[in-house]
Order: C-alpha cells, then sequence, then structure tokens
C-alpha cells in the first residue's frame, strides 16, 4: 500500500473513533489506526492468495477412492455486512478419483476464502467449489458451522444460535448412502485423539 493509502486508512479509522464519540488523539489510541491496518491487512489477507495455486501445489497421483474427511478446522471470517466476525468450524470430505490432496492445503485454502468479506453460504460454497475444479474428485461435502457476532453483539442478540451450512458436489448429492456416511461421521464425536 502506498503512502497516501496508509494515511486515507489511518484517517478512516480516526474518523469511526471520532463518529461514536472517541477522542483519536488520546494516548491509548495513537497507534490504533495503523495496528487496525495491519489488522485488517491480515484478516483480508485472503484476496491477495489464489486458492487454486494452493490445491494444485500438491496433488498426488492415488488409487484411493474413499471419502477423506477433515474434521473441525477452525474458522475465523468477517461477515460483509456488519465487519464483524464470524467464528466456527469447517468439515471438508472429498471422494478421491486418481488424485489426493496434500491434506494442510485444505484448511488452507479454508483460510484464503475466510480471510475474505463474507457471508457464511458464499464461503462454504467457494470452498466446495475450489476442490471440485482442482482436484476433480468423484464429490465434495462441505459442512459449516459458525457463530454470527453481528447477531450476538448486536442485532437481534442471540447468543445461543448456530447457523449450519452446506454444500454437496458430485456423489454426496446424487448418492444418499455417501451422503449418510459424511453426515454420521461428522456428527459422531471424534474420540480420542491421537
Ligand atoms: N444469509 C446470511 N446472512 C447474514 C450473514 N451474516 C450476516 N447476515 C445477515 O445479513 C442481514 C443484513 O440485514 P439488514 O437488515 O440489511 O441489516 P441490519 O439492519 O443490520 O439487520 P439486523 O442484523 O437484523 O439488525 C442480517 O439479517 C444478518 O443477520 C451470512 O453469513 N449469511
Ligand atoms: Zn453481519
Amino acid at each position: 500500500m502506498s503512502d497516501t493509502k496508509d494515511t486515507q486508512f489511518e484517517n478512516a479509522v480516526k474518523t469511526m473513533m471520532e463518529h461514536v464519540g472517541e477522542d483519536p488523539n488520546r494516548e491509548g489510541l495513537l497507534d490504533t489506526p495503523s495496528r487496525v491496518k495491519k489488522a485488517y491487512e491480515f484478516i483480508f489477507g485472503g484476496y491477495k492468495e489464489d486458492p487454486k495455486k494452493i490445491l494444485e501445489s500438491a496433488l498426488f497421483t492415488s488409487s484411493n477412492d474413499e471419502m477423506v474427511l477433515i474434521k473441525d478446522i477452525e474458522l475465523y471470517s468477517t461477515c460483509e455486512h456488519h465487519l464483524l466476525p464470524i467464528i466456527g468450524r469447517v468439515h471438508v470430505a472429498y471422494i478421491p478419483d486418481g488424485k489426493v490432496v496434500g491434506l494442510s492445503k485444505i484448511p488452507r485454502v479454508v483460510n484464503v476464502f475466510a480471510r475474505r468479506m463474507q457471508i457464511q453460504e458464499q464461503l462454504t460454497e467457494q470452498i466446495a467449489d475450489a476442490i471440485m475444479e482442482t482436484i476433480n474428485p468423484k464429490g465434495v461435502a462441505v459442512v459449516v458451522q459458525a457463530r454470527h457476532m453481528c447477531m450476538e453483539m448486536r442485532g437481534v442478540e442471540k447468543i445461543n444460535s448456530t447457523t449450519t451450512s452446506s454444500a454437496l458436489r458430485g456423489l454426496f448429492k446424487k448418492d444418499e448412502k455417501t451422503r449418510g456416511e459424511f453426515f454420521s461421521l461428522i456428527n459422531s464425536p471424534t474420540g480420542t485423539r491421537y
């Protein structure tokens, strides 16, 4: 970001502080605009990354064609309506068709889409479609379970509700048994972690 853009960003933060009745010149707040800028660059760092490149960087030939499930991937995202946190977990499964992907690349792709301004349904679909289009598996299933701070800290103020969204592609959509296996796996307790 150029100096002018940095200054513009920091001035915008000062304007927000003034708007809510703060004094941006008080000692404790002097460095806040530049901290907010750095924090924003991190939590919205997903615009600079290409999820397909991440997946393509670790594709391995494999004859395995059974479901691979990565459960309970922590999610920190930001709602595009209020710029407040979405906090939750993501479960991703796919059925390989000649290729498997490096396991870590799935949570990396979750991070890329999470680090953008989001709505939960779109985030869920983007993860599924990136995997589908890159790995070409027999199917992909993504479930996101999340809390929306815009529904807890403000607005309707419901602190106990969780929103669940899913995106099912290929066999997970077509085959009831595959879908049933996936949902029973994500709903069963993980048990001992080794
Ligand atoms: N579908 C969907 N809606 C979301 C998500 N995150 C926030 N919202 C909703 O976006 C809507 C925006 O509605 P508006 O009426 O324009 O905004 P608002 O006046 O702040 O609404 P309230 O939150 O009801 O006070 C709200 O109903 C939010 O709950 C999301 O991930 N998916
Ligand atoms: Zn919101």
